[in-house]
């Protein structure tokens, strides 16, 4: 079974490896989308939703929200910046029943990036 939850933050960057508009300093209103895939427990969850705001809040938005991403991640495409949630959510959402399945994050509402550990 799966279970997500929906975040919003909001940040700069500019990619300096790009040859193009996205080279200039600019911001996006991002949209994250966390899946956790696994069986439900005592509770009958798979994971509290409450838990997985903490858990993500803490880790991700506290960090990543009003931020200049490029002091963060290098060259942080939605790519990049996948692959940088994953490696900051993997251990934190490992269960005895569930586990982190997808990042999926809009750059915008037409440019999506998900990211499933490889
Ligand atoms: N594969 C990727 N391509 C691009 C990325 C990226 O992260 N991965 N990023 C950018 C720019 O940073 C940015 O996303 C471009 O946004 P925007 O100009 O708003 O995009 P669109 O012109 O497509 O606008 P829409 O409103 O979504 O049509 C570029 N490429
Ligand atoms: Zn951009």
């Amino acid at each position: 079974m799966l279970v997500k939850r929906v975040f919003n933050f909001a940040a700069a960057h500019n990619l300096i490896k790009y040859h193009g508009k996205c080279e200039s300093l600019h911001g996006h209103n991002y949209r994250l989308e966390v899946t956790v895939k696994g069986t439900t427990n005592d509770e009958g969850m798979v994971i509290d939703f409450l838990e997985l705001k903490k858990i993500v809040k803490e880790e991700v938005l506290n960090i990543l929200d009003h931020s200049y991403l490029n002091d963060i991640i290098e060259q942080p495409t939605a790519e990049n910046i996948s692959m940088w949630i994953w490696n900051k959510l993997e251990k934190k959402l490992k269960r005895k029943n569930c586990n982190l399945y997808e990042i999926a994050l809009y750059e915008t509402e037409n440019n999506i990036v998900y990211y499933r550990g490889e």
